[in-house]
């Protein structure tokens, strides 16, 4: 009896699994469309391809040899159109998440986080959003802006200690500073209280690391999110702990200690966890408890690594092109300015602004699809296919910065001119190419979706970019060495290994009072 249920299983489970995959091959609607001959039959391609490290090359591999729409899973298409951008991502079509975001909710004591990146539904979406919109709007960012200036400081002040002070001159992994760095400033932002990294100048409690585990299982698992039900959901696991993660604990205490009194918010500058509590003063309705701790996870999660991530790639770019540095350093000098300057002073900066904006270009954080769930009617695209219901549709900002219609046919290479007037370009060509290419830059995202924290990003990158430059003379330490990249869900360049020096720079003038 045994054996023969062996030999049934032996026939059956192979002969069920072949044509799963025969199914997935032939899904109506996405035969014609071209891609990896593997990749039509399992997302295990996607999978295997992700684990990798290098997602944001084979997208541009896969776009530059099938064109503008790959498929890139059974029921999964790449779109590298920018004309598509607000067909896929635009507020009109509002178009559903697809699964790929649910390994990123973090369970917490049984329950799972409902985090606002990860709502699948748009209507919840926009419930999720809507009370929380004014702690991100630029009026009352400009109010963290000392906050930004603190660490700062304490940033300058670390790398003067251990790099620039004394004979021997050291070797500095400025990448990491980085992740320190931004990951102290969203702790002072949302909880008034540092994580301690500049201080230590190492991970604390292991909290980068779990950040970075987090990270490469979102950006695989992500692929085959079905397999979250199994790991980090599975019921087994939650029922013996109960809260999986430091960082989590780390945020529940914040709230625990602000809500017993142990703990306060700075009276004078509200943080994000006070402003999350006031919306929930006046939203009790969607704003719980448990959303309380989403909305400020969800602040850690997506503020950290990525800025931190933005911040490297900015700093590589420079460097490895010492023309360009000194342009901005000029522009800097020139400007007489005290460090950190002031935001308002540093975003009028044309060439600043250029390279900052020219590096996300070329070298865009978040190194996966945005994805999107195709509605009940269908989607038809400007290139002509016609995407059925439930297609899982991406766009990745990699080959969509890289459209030569859009940013010009040296789109593949850093320029930080394209984004200033050429020496014979009428003022009106200018504005026109320039507002064509603000448009399709979508390293925050595009349409309902796009990253709330954007403004508080920006403020980050060009006060601490002008500071480091203007403060200091940096070098690469091993400018022959081929830079590493470690793309899943965000691309980021890894030891970037760096000389610092005090800069020999003219002396700022202060205005007379
Ligand atoms: C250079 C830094 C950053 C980059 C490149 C970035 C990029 C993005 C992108 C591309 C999205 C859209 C995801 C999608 O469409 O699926 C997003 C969403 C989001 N980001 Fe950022 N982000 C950055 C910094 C920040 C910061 C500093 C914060 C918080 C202070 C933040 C909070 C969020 C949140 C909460 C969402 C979800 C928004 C929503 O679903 O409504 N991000 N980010």
């Amino acid at each position: 009896m045994f054996s023969t249920l062996v030999q049934v299983s032996l026939v059956f489970v192979p002969s069920l699994v072949i044509c799963q995959l025969l199914l997935n091959y032939f899904t109506p609607g996405l035969g014609k469309i071209p891609g990896p001959f593997l990749a039509r039959f399992t997302d295990v391609w996607r999978f295997v391809d992700a684990c990798r490290g290098h997602r944001e090359q084979t997208i541009l591999r896969l776009h530059k040899k099938y064109g503008p729409v790959v498929r890139l899973g059974p029921n999964c298409v790449s779109v590298a159109d920018p004309e598509a951008l607000d067909l896929i991502l635009g507020l009109k079509s509002n178009l559903d998440k697809s699964d790929h975001v649910k390994p990123m909710q973090n369970p917490v004591e049984g329950e799972v986080l409902p985090m606002l990146i990860a709502a699948i539904d748009s209507k919840v979406h926009a419930q999720r959003r809507r009370p929380i919109a004014g702690a991100f709007s630029m009026s009352t960012l400009l109010g963290y802006e000392n906050i930004v200036d603190e660490n700062i400081n304490r940033l300058t002040r670390r790398l003067r200690e251990e790099y620039v002070e004394g004979d021997t001159k050291r070797i500095c992994s400025i990448d990491k500073w980085m992740h320190w760095f931004s990951f102290d400033l969203i702790g002072q932002a949302t909880f008034s209280k540092r994580f301690g990294f500049l201080d230590a100048a190492k991970d604390i409690n292991n909290m980068m690391f779990t950040l970075d585990m987090q990270f490469i299982y979102i950006g695989t698992v992500g692929f085959m999110p079905w397999i979250d039900y199994f790991l980090l959901k599975n019921p087994l696991l939650l029922a013996l702990v109960k809260t999986p993660n430091y960082l989590v604990s780390f945020t529940n205490e914040r709230i625990r200690k602000r809500a017993s009194g142990e703990e306060k918010g700075d009276l004078e500058r509200p943080d994000f966890l006070s402003r999350f509590l006031d919306a929930q003063q006046q939203h009790p309705d969607v704003v719980s408890d448990l959303q309380v701790k989403a909305y400020a996870s969800t602040n850690v999660l997506a503020a950290s690594d990525t800025t931190g991530a933005a911040l490297s790639a900015i700093l590589m770019f420079v460097l490895q092109q010492p023309t360009v540095m000194s342009k901005l350093q000029k522009e800097l000098d020139d400007n007489a300015l005290t460090y950190p300057p002031r935001y308002s002073e540093v975003k009028k900066l044309a060439y600043l602004d250029a390279v900052i904006m020219e590096a996300l270009r070329i070298h865009p954080t978040v190194a996966v699809e945005l994805e999107r769930k195709v509605g009940a009617g269908g989607l038809v695209l400007s290139t002509g296919e016609e995407l059925p219901p439930g297609t899982i549709v991406g766009v990745n900002a990699w080959p969509v910065h890289r459209n030569q219609d859009v940013f010009g046919k040296d789109a593949d290479t850093f320029n930080p001119e394209r984004w200033l007037r050429g020496a014979d370009e009428p003022e009106a060509e200018f504005g026109e190419r320039l507002r064509g290419m603000q448009r399709k830059f979508i390293e925050f995202g595009y349409g309902p979706r796009a990253c709330i924290g954007k403004h508080i990003a920006l403020l980050e990158l060009y006060k601490s970019i002008s500071t480091l430059f203007g403060l200091f003379e940096l070098s690469l330490a091993e400018p022959n060495r081929p830079v590493k990249v470690h793309a899943l869900l965000s691309a980021k360049i890894i030891d970037l290994n760096i000389y610092i020096q005090e800069r020999d720079r003219p002396v700022p003038v202060l205005a007379a009072a």
